[in-house]
């Protein structure tokens, strides 16, 4: 029986038996509902602890949830701040903490207005605020996405998003990013694609660019622009002789000079290598340009502390200007190249412009050097030799080998017009290495037929002598072809020697004592100075023929020519003048002690056929008498 009946029959004296049986039926009902009840109460607890041990565990679970989120946002580094429906802030991160400067005893009382008070006063333009929170205006829900440009070249990323809970808005999300680094990066990877490494000038890309942009803007005005090509002079040689590092000193030397000859509004770009390129176009006139150029040329051949006094450089220019030579970037850049190349052809360290035949020069030029390339492979090149004549013993005593082209479409090209063209590409040592093999092998065969006192004379070009391997490919010659001492001579100008003193001296040093034999050519047309003439290490000076030309109706070419003849041989050099054409030239140069003479009237340049009807006794003996006559 249920404990509270029990308890009851007994404070009433009653035991259940005593009591008449429908009242006992009664009791025993109550007893069960009794036990009843108590079973469900043992069941409603149950469920309540099980409940309560639920709750517990959930709120644990919660409570370990928002420390992982609240860990999570202090440890992502962008700024984040929840903030309610009111702007009142919820939550913030670390980061948030410190670009804002949230005191943590204060940020109760914080909200979104003071939030955004505070980014507006970091904003390098804090107007821009109002731009940013424009869309709120219309949609309260709206997400903000953007970049804010802070003070002190600092970038802030901002996202906004609405918290959104049963689709009602009750807050907001905002998060910044600290993007400055990747904005610095990306500026730097722009700055790259657009500048020089090494000189950190604008580069191809950014000089058309802004060629455009000046040449759009000066459809309006009727001032003129200037486009300038710049090339240095002998820059390959600085390379070559003294490193790549040397090379890169000096490029940055050199764009450094001639910024110093602009104004801010120029812009001067570097095209690679050694090429820069000028773009004038606030220029009133186009003198304006040339003044320009004058400055340039100057600046840039002073000397340089990277070379000490090894190397010279120089520079050519080219300038075309708009709209006179053209109106787009193509036509400009390339004019001006053209007219570089007529810089470098009248003899460097100066500047030319445009003019319209240059286009037609450069074509044939073009047309020629490809015709060129093949020629050297279609043996379409040919050894004539000059006779060369002792004055005082009136004797034969070499030749000098000079070269002719058969061209199929041209007929016999000169040497003076396809020579340089050669020299402007490497097609040059093909040309020379093709030369000289043939002047010795010829000299050989001189040789064999008994004429063995006879010598050949080889002219060289620059390019040539700069080559590393220059002085063992001539050991290797005298080698193959047995060429005893003093019979070969080699032919530099005045020029190649002056440009590169210090390196040519060694090379013509290493000639000498391979018992080759050194003459300077041209000698009387370039710097003649003295004072390089005593150190060169030379056999020959070779009195260019513009002195020899009129020398019976010159008094001052015949005193120039005595003076060089006195000179020479307190230098102990030999002399020969070039281009005597007739006896009384002959008898000149004879009673002013000129060694030896070369020229039209001993004979003009033959093929090699004729050299060996020339060297026969009876005409050589015919040419004497004519001589001594
Ligand atoms: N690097 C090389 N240069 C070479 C080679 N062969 C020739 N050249 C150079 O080309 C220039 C022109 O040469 P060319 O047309 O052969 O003229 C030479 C003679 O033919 C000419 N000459 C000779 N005698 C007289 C004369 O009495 N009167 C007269 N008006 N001209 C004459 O002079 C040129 C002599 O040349 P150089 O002695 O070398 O100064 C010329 O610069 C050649 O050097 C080559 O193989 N490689």
């Amino acid at each position: 029986m249920h404990r509270l009946l029990a308890k009851q029959l007994k404070r009433a004296n009653l035991s259940l038996e005593q009591l008449p049986e429908q009242l006992q039926t009664l009791l025993l009902n109550v007893d069960q509902a009794y036990q009843q009840g108590d079973e469900d109460r043992r069941l409603l607890e149950r469920s309540l602890d099980l409940m309560s041990e639920e709750m517990v565990a959930q709120n644990n679970q919660l409570s370990q949830r928002l420390v992982t989120l609240n860990t999570t946002l202090d440890a992502i580094q962008d700024a984040v701040i929840v903030v309610d429906k009111q702007g009142h802030y919820l939550t913030y991160n670390q980061p948030a903490k410190a670009l804002f400067n949230i005191d943590s005893s204060f940020s109760n009382t914080l909200n979104e207005a003071s939030l955004l008070e505070s980014l507006g006063a970091k904003l390098e333009v804090p107007g821009d605020l109002l731009g940013i929170l424009h869309p709120l205006e219309d949609n309260k829900q709206a997400e903000l996405v953007g970049v804010l440009s802070l003070r002190q070249a600092k970038y802030l990323e901002y996202c906004s998003r609405p918290k959104m809970i049963d689709g009602e808005l009750a807050g907001r999300v905002w998060s910044f990013r600290d993007i400055t680094e990747l904005k610095r990066k990306e500026a730097q990877i722009r700055f790259q694609a657009c500048h020089d490494a090494l000189t950190g000038l604008p580069n191809r890309q950014l000089f058309v660019d802004r060629l455009e942009q000046a040449l759009l803007q000066k459809k309006r005005q009727t001032a003129p622009l200037a486009v300038m090509f710049l090339d240095l002079d002998h820059f390959k040689d600085v390379n070559d002789l003294l490193g790549h590092e040397v090379g890169d000193k000096l490029l940055c030397t050199v764009a450094k000079r001639i910024e110093t000859c602009l104004r801010e509004q120029d812009t001067l770009a570097r095209f690679g290598g050694d090429e820069f390129i000028l773009l004038l176009d606030t220029i009133s006139d186009e003198n304006e340009a040339l003044v320009v150029a004058n400055r340039i040329l100057t600046a840039l051949s002073k000397p340089y502390d990277e070379l000490s006094d090894q190397i010279k450089i120089s520079s050519s220019i080219g300038i075309a200007y708009a709209p006179r030579h053209g109106r787009n970037v193509e036509d400009l850049t390339r004019k001006a190249d053209m007219a570089m190349y007529q810089a470098k052809a009248l003899g460097r360290n100066t500047f030319a412009s445009f003019q319209p035949k240059m286009e037609a020069q450069a074509l044939y030029r073009l047309s020629l050097e490809a015709r060129l390339r093949a020629a050297v492979q279609n043996q379409e090149l040919e050894l004539y030799f000059q006779p060369k004549l002792h004055t005082r013993e009136m004797r034969l005593i070499g030749f000098e080998a000079l070269i002719r082209w058969h061209c199929p479409e041209h007929g016999i090209v000169s040497p003076g017009e396809f020579i340089p063209i050669a020299e402007q590409s490497d097609l040059i040592l093909d040309i020379g290495e093709w030369v000289l093999n043939e002047a010795c092998r010829q000299l050989v065969k001189w040789r064999e037929l008994g004429h063995d006192q006879i010598g050949m004379a080889v002219n060289l070009s620059v390019k040539q002598i700069h080559q590393p391997n220059f002085i063992d490919s001539i050991a290797a010659l005298m080698e193959e072809y047995q060429i005893p001492d003093g019979l070969l001579e080699l032919e530099i100008t005045e020029s190649m020697v002056i440009d590169n003193i210090d390196t040519t001296i060694a090379v013509l040093e290493a000639l000498r004592q391979m018992g080759v034999k050194v003459a300077i050519d041209d000698f009387g047309t370039g710097y003649s100075s003295l004072n390089y003439l005593r150190q060169l290490p030379a056999d020959t000076l070779k009195i260019d023929q513009s002195f020899v030309a009129a020398l019976h109706d010159s008094p001052s070419d015949l005193e120039i020519i005595k003076t060089i003849i006195a000179v020479a041989h307190t230098l102990n050099f030999m002399v020969i003048a070039e281009g005597v054409e007739d006896l009384k030239t002959l008898n000149i140069l004879s009673e002013v002690n000129c060694d030896e003479v070369q020229g039209y009237l001993l004979s003009r340049p033959m093929p090699a056929e004729l050299v060996e009807s020339f060297l026969q006794p009876a005409h050589i003996n015919r040419l004497y008498e004519a001589l001594n006559s």
